[in-house]
């Protein structure tokens, strides 16, 4: 590998940089003409007009204010790469991809090229070994519009250096990326791609992907950057769809909020299990065990018995008083009949309950019939019995109370019906035989009684039916999400509300644009007059209605009409794409709820089985995936850690090898700063000692993230807070460092990590591996003998 660092006798960087402005300032010319062209669609909305027209600009405006978005988050890094081709030809690889002015030759290369171009996947793939048509890959560094650097790699097998991983794409570069202090917030790695992990960004959308990988192999990166290129791809079908990330909790989903807006990409719905209930925030903190329990698949039968417990009969008989003061009565043989066929009806239970009511209204009408119609026959009796069996006869088999015996006219027997079917003390029974149920309700009912557990969940412990109890008006946890889908399934939950709230949020954007639309006229009308002192801050320029849309977005409140907003509100929206990090995590009941988000089964599922936390987690993807796409799932493997040093992997993979099944390490690119140790310290020490030893941790870090990984037991002792993690310290459980990482790591406690779960190892396995550089191990009692490889600590010891 050739490097240039400033300052270049060569002229190559100059060269580079005269390249770099010129793509600037193409960058620029297209964001003034995208932020014209917002504004001009701005000031046609003000005016109305058809709903094709109002449509036709709402997309305009859609997708003038995204690719204003994409072209400002092209700001950074715009352009990072160059290929040599051997035809002479020349790429660059940019973030995104910039086009010839319509003048210039259309057959030309583009002045850049999206990484996500088919074209461009030669800079990530391309090896001495298969160059793919590339005779020299060069990495570009910047530093805002500053050229700072060239790596170049001459694809020539006579030339490869002996010493380099052959199997590592721009060596120089990756390591420099992973060397860099952590921030606390993910960086997007469009500039280091490696070949295994384009592989999975680029495979073909359809059908489950799952994606298995040690810590750090770059899941994380990968599934944000495939979704990246899904966007991009299947741009018309995904933007109607959407793509769904779902993330194991919101410090995680914070941790790597950043990476897809700075590729450009907005039409991704970023949430966490919890959120996918739409008007339920489920925030409340449980024990892993009732998590666990909730997540198991027999809970789908218990919310599903638990709605037929609902479906009552009375064991003898239901008394009916009408508001006449009238009683009548619903026999147990009757009801039980009602229920049946309302049962065996297709539809859900609050889609059938017209059929109950109905059937409540016949047996009731036949009831009062018999009694009208029998006064009626005792003084009909003189006419003699033949012209009775005249008058039957005309009458016809479906005059329900004639069959009876009765002689009521049709009419009269409509009339009977309607009045009861209006009245009150009727629409009581049908609630008490079949009541009107919405999921929440038929829950929080659920875990609030012990006789409704007890009758829906029979084969549970009377421990396990406690842990499940829940006061009515108490927040919901997350593990309570897939059960009140399940719930809404079966229920066929009434939508009519969250359809109201959408076409609510639909009008308010359209008064907000054209809202702003009007603010923008008026400011503009008075630019004349203004545009003769620069500085006045009145004055508009074509970048500041950027702001103006901002504006109108600010409105919104989250309030917003993207293609992911839209589908955060709607329960039975089915999406493109789904993507699950830490996919390992999710329960049986959880996959029922995101597969039923997603019917084409176009999903891409990254995780770790060796690091499954969660009791009703994965411990093999085959098991997990077979309920619902049995054995049609493609696996690819991840195999290189870039983030864990070579020596913290050797203790974690003692870690690894104790599990059951022991798992296979990844390999490390990296060397750690010193040999990972252990320190033991008297219990009444623990918190100083910890607070003493992060502290230097963050010296030795600069400015650098430490994070000390506690077990849960002792998160309130040691200073756990609410996580913000782009402060220098930060102190949390295993399971809430999941996915993250920091550049030291302090584990305490680890034998009190082991055991807090049956799934302790595991959780141990992904603290020791959440460190970029440096790890210490912290115990008041005996190390536990899977961590026999730490060395003394150096300072203590
Ligand atoms: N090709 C790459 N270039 C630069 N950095 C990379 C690359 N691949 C991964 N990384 C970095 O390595 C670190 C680990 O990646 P990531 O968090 O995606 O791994 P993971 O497999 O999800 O890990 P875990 O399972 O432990 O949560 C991150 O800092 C990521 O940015």
């Amino acid at each position: 590998m050739t490097t240039w660092d400033l300052p270049d006798a060569t002229g190559e960087v100059a060269a580079e940089q005269a390249y770099l402005t010129s793509l600037y300032a193409r960058l620029d010319a297209l964001r003034a003409l995208t932020a014209e062209r917002l504004a001009d669609v701005l000031r046609g909305s003000g005016a109305g007009g058809t709903q094709q027209a109002r449509s036709e600009r709402d997309a305009a405006y859609t997708a003038y204010s995204d690719r204003l978005g994409a072209l400002n988050a092209a700001e950074q890094g715009l352009c990072f790469g160059r290929l040599d081709l051997l035809d002479g030809g020349r790429r660059y690889i940019g973030r995104i991809g910039l086009s010839a002015d319509a003048d210039e030759d259309e057959d030309a290369e583009p002045p850049l090229m999206d990484w996500r171009a088919p074209a461009a996947r030669p800079f990530y793939l391309a090896t001495a070994a298969a160059p793919e048509g590339v005779r020299r890959r060069r990495h570009i560094r910047t530093a805002d519009r500053t050229v700072t650097g060239l790596d170049d790699e001459v694809l020539d097998l006579a030339v490869v250096d002996p010493d380099a991983h052959t199997d590592l794409t721009g060596e120089a570069v990756l390591l420099a990326a992973l060397g860099a202090s952590r921030t606390g917030r993910m960086r997007d790695i469009v500039t280091t791609i490696q070949a295994e992990q384009d592989r999975v960004i680029r495979a073909p959308a359809s059908g489950v992907l799952v994606v298995q990988g040690g810590p750090g192999t770059g899941k994380t990166a990968v599934a944000l950057h495939r979704a990246a290129y899904l966007l991009y791809t299947h741009r018309e079908q995904l933007s109607q769809r959407g793509v769904l990330i779902v993330g194991p909790n919101p410090t995680f989903l914070r941790y790597v909020g950043h990476v897809l807006p700075s590729l450009g990409e907005t039409g991704a719905l970023l949430a966490t299990l919890g959120e996918l209930y739409p008007g339920v925030r489920a925030t409340r903190a449980e024990p892993a065990t009732t998590a666990g329990l909730k997540g198991r698949a027999d809970m789908a039968g218990v919310v599903a018995a638990a709605l037929a417990d609902r479906q009552w009969v009375p064991e003898e008989a239901l008394d009916v008083v009408l508001a006449s003061g009238e009683e009548l009565t619903l026999d147990r043989a009757t009801c039980l009949g009602i229920r049946d066929r309302a049962r065996r009806a297709d539809g859900t239970h609050n889609e059938v309950r017209p059929i109950v009511e109905r059937l409540v209204v016949d047996a009731l009408a036949d009831q009062v019939a018999d009694v009208i119609g029998a006064d009626v026959l005792s003084t009909e009796e003189m006419i003699g019995s033949s012209a009775v069996a005249d008058i039957l006869a005309q009458l016809g088999e479906d005059v329900d109370p004639v069959e009876n015996g009765n002689l009521l006219d049709p009419g009269d027997v409509e009339e009977i019906r309607r009045e009861l079917r209006d009245d009150p003390g009727v629409r009581e029974a049908v609630d008490r035989l079949w009541p009107r149920l919405t999921p929440r309700r038929l829950l929080s009912d659920l875990y609030a009684s012990h006789e409704r557990l007890a009758a829906a969940a029979p084969h549970l412990s009377d421990a396990e039916r406690a842990a499940l109890h829940r006061e009515p008006g108490d927040d919901w946890s997350p593990a309570d999400v897939p059960l009140l889908d399940e719930a809404a399934e079966l229920l066929g939950e009434d939508d009519r509300a969250v359809r109201m709230r959408i076409a609510m949020a639909e009008l308010e954007e359209r008064q907000r644009v054209e809202f702003a639309a009007g603010a923008m006229e008026i400011a503009l009308g008075s630019r004349s007059i203004d545009l003769e002192d620069e500085d006045d801050p009145e004055v508009l320029m074509a970048h500041d209605l950027l702001d103006a849309s901002r504006l109108a977005e600010r409105h919104v409140e989250g309030e917003g009409l993207t293609v992911a907003q839209r589908a955060a509100r709607d329960r039975r929206w089915a999406f493109g794409h789904v993507i699950v990090d830490e996919a390992q995590e999710l329960s049986p009941m959880a996959w029922r709820l995101l597969m039923r988000r997603c019917p084409s089964r176009s999903m891409t599922l990254v995780g770790d089985v060796a690091q499954t936390g969660a009791l009703a987690g994965s411990a093999s993807w085959a098991r997990t995936l077979a309920p619902f796409v049995d054995d049609r799932w493609r696996l690819a493997e991840l195999t290189v850690n870039y983030r864990t040093p070579a020596e913290v992997m050797a203790v974690a993979a003692d870690v690894l090898a104790a599990l059951d099944p022991p798992g296979e390490p990844p390999r490390s690119v990296r060397d750690t700063e010193g040999e990972p140790w252990a320190l033991r310290v008297a219990p009444a020490e623990l918190a100083a000692v910890v607070g003493d030893l992060a502290k230097a941790e963050s010296t030795a870090v600069r400015d650098g993230r430490v994070g000390v990984l506690v077990p849960e037991a002792r998160r309130a002792e040691l200073g756990g807070t609410d996580a913000d993690l782009e402060s220098p310290v930060v102190v949390l459980t295993v399971a809430e460092a999941k996915g993250l990482e920091f550049d030291s790591v302090l584990v305490v406690a680890p034998d009190e990590i082991i055991a807090e779960s049956p799934r302790g190892l595991n959780d141990l396995y992904v603290g020791l591996t959440r460190t970029t550089r440096r790890l210490g191990v912290v115990h008041t009692a005996d190390l536990p003998a899977v961590l026999g490889r730490l060395v003394p600590a150096p300072a203590y010891s």
